[in-house]
């Protein structure tokens, strides 16, 4: 079932500690919500492990309160626990409530205590990281060798980035509450949290409702794919134009057969010379090829949706070409050579509706990639008013008015020759179908994924892909979509 887009909400720690603070001025009880917290932990842990000696290290704040809840509950279930403690509650706190209601062992924070262990429950921090790990709280985690569940996130993992702010530990289980955050699906995070279970606590849907969420999971249900009704004809499915040239022709092939399998109306292949429109005339039948130069088909308005890059040159003329397009008023798809030749000269792609750069030409383009890459996607996106498709195995759409989007459902197979190529036909093929930016760039990255998925299903681990593969899964990819 398609989930709704509440339920794609990722949540940042400090919005998620909006949202507790909203739960509890509107009457919910901190205690009761850490009690659900802890009881969600241990529901989870049991059901994927059997009981062993187990070791929860609490930290000062709730996680550590989350924390001494698992432990009761796991011992009343008789399993082996101890505690050990990195620093004791803050008095008074939700947290030191939850410690005074742990009767069982607490142990010395030592390398020795840790070494006993066959299963470890980080509890040291989570949505209120404040600073690096470091101390004996990273030389713990370090020394961890045996499976670790963390609460909430691995400690040390920022819930916003996804990166480890000094160190985090690999996790076999993250159990985390009401929301996802960014960190969950962005990588490196996405590793360290080994298995992911996301538990309902009770948190009342008003105080969840007081944050709008700015970034999501990007699924079906955040975005809709065009409805295709019998008084349509072709000219109302869009017309997409793609240039090509002869360097690389098979680049602009791909992304006009991947816009012609979602449902473009019309696919232009637009030779930049006479040899590759030679070429372009041996490929599918139902594609259109004009002659040189692409400029020429600029009078037709009903050429709503450009691709501009695929197999391109990243020289002057192919951005020259880009501004004609841009200024005629059409939807641009800026991908490989027509973001390339922009490297240092963001302002160049203004107009342009979707940048698909990955790391490389994002950097020639914006700058050096930051470590928030989620932060960097957006930076790209407000400056050129595009929404910035940011590729990788964690792609980030970025949309100017600061939503952003993560897609995880990318197999690692899918980072192949040709594969981007069909990432901007997909793009551009929505686009011509008149959905906006932003839903067209997150549909054809999920789409992309779910393709990539479906050519692999049964295959073994590390079974490898080529971009044609994704051709003829684009209809059941569809099909999913619209489930
Ligand atoms: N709505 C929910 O999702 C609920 C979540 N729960 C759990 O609560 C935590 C968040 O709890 P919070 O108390 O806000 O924060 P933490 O427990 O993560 O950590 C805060 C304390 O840790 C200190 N700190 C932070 N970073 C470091 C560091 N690198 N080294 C040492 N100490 C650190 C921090 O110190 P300050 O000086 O910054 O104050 C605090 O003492 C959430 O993750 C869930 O597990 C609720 O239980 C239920 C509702
Ligand atoms: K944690």
């Amino acid at each position: 079932m398609t989930p709704s887009p509440s339920a794609l909400a990722l949540l940042t720690p400090d919005e998620m500690a909006a949202v507790d603070r909203a739960a509890i001025a509107g009457g919910a009880s901190g205690p009761a919500l850490m009690r659900a917290a802890g009881a969600a932990v241990a529901r989870a842990l049991r059901k994927r492990f059997r009981p062993c000696r187990t070791l929860i290290l609490a930290g000062p704040g709730n996680n550590g309160g989350d924390g001494y809840v698992v432990a009761r509950l796991l011992e009343r279930e008789g399993w082996p626990v101890s505690v050990a403690a990195l620093a004791p509650p803050r008095p008074g706190s939700d947290a030191a409530m939850a410690a005074a209601e742990w009767r069982g062992p607490v142990l010395p924070f030592t390398p020795e205590t840790l070494a006993r262990a066959q299963l470890v429950v980080d509890a040291l921090f989570g949505a209120g990281l404040s600073r690096e790990l470091d101390g004996p709280a990273a030389a713990a985690l370090r020394a961890v060798r045996v499976p670790l569940v963390a609460v909430d996130v691995p400690s040390g993992l920022d819930g916003a980035t996804g990166e480890p702010r000094g160190f985090a530990p690999q996790a076999a289980l993250t159990v985390t509450f009401g929301r996802l955050k960014p960190g969950h699906l962005l990588l490196p995070g996405r590793e360290l949290c080994g298995e992911v279970v996301l538990a309902d606590i009770g948190l009342p849907e008003a105080a969840l409702a007081s944050v709008a969420p700015r970034a999501f999971r990007n699924a079906p249900g955040l975005w809709r794919l065009p409805e295709r009704g019998a008084q349509h004809h072709k000219f109302s499915h869009g017309h997409v134009t793609i240039p090509g040239g002869a360097a690389m022709p098979g680049a602009a092939r791909l992304a006009a057969m991947s816009a012609r399998r979602i449902g473009a109306g019309l696919v232009t292949l637009a030779a930049e010379d006479t040899a590759t429109a030679t070429l372009f005339r041996q490929g599918e039948p139902g594609l259109l090829v004009s002659a040189p130069p692409p400029e020429d088909l600029l009078a037709d308005e009903r050429r709503s949706a450009w691709v501009l890059g695929p197999g391109l040159p990243p020289r002057p003329e192919t951005l020259a070409l880009l501004r004609r397009v841009v200024e005629a008023g059409r939807h641009v798809v800026a991908d490989g050579g027509a973001l390339t030749a922009a490297a240092g000269q963001p302002h160049t792609l203004q107009g342009a509706a979707i940048l698909t750069p990955h790391a490389g030409e994002f950097a020639k383009v914006f700058g050096a990639l930051r470590r928030d890459r989620l932060a960097a996607a957006r930076m790209a996106a407000a400056v050129t008013g595009a929404v910035v498709v940011l590729k990788g195995s964690d792609s980030i759409i970025a949309a100017p008015d600061g939503r952003a989007a993560i897609n995880n459902n990318a197999p690692p197979a899918l980072a192949t020759a040709g594969s981007g190529d069909v990432l901007a036909g997909l793009a551009g093929g929505l686009l011509a179908q008149n959905l906006p930016p932003f839903e067209a760039a997150c549909a054809a990255a999920w789409l992309h994924g779910q393709a990539a998925t479906l050519a692999l299903a049964g295959a073994a681990p590390g079974t490898p892909l080529v971009a044609e593969d994704l051709l003829p899964q684009l209809r059941a990819a569809w099909i999913a979509a619209t489930r």
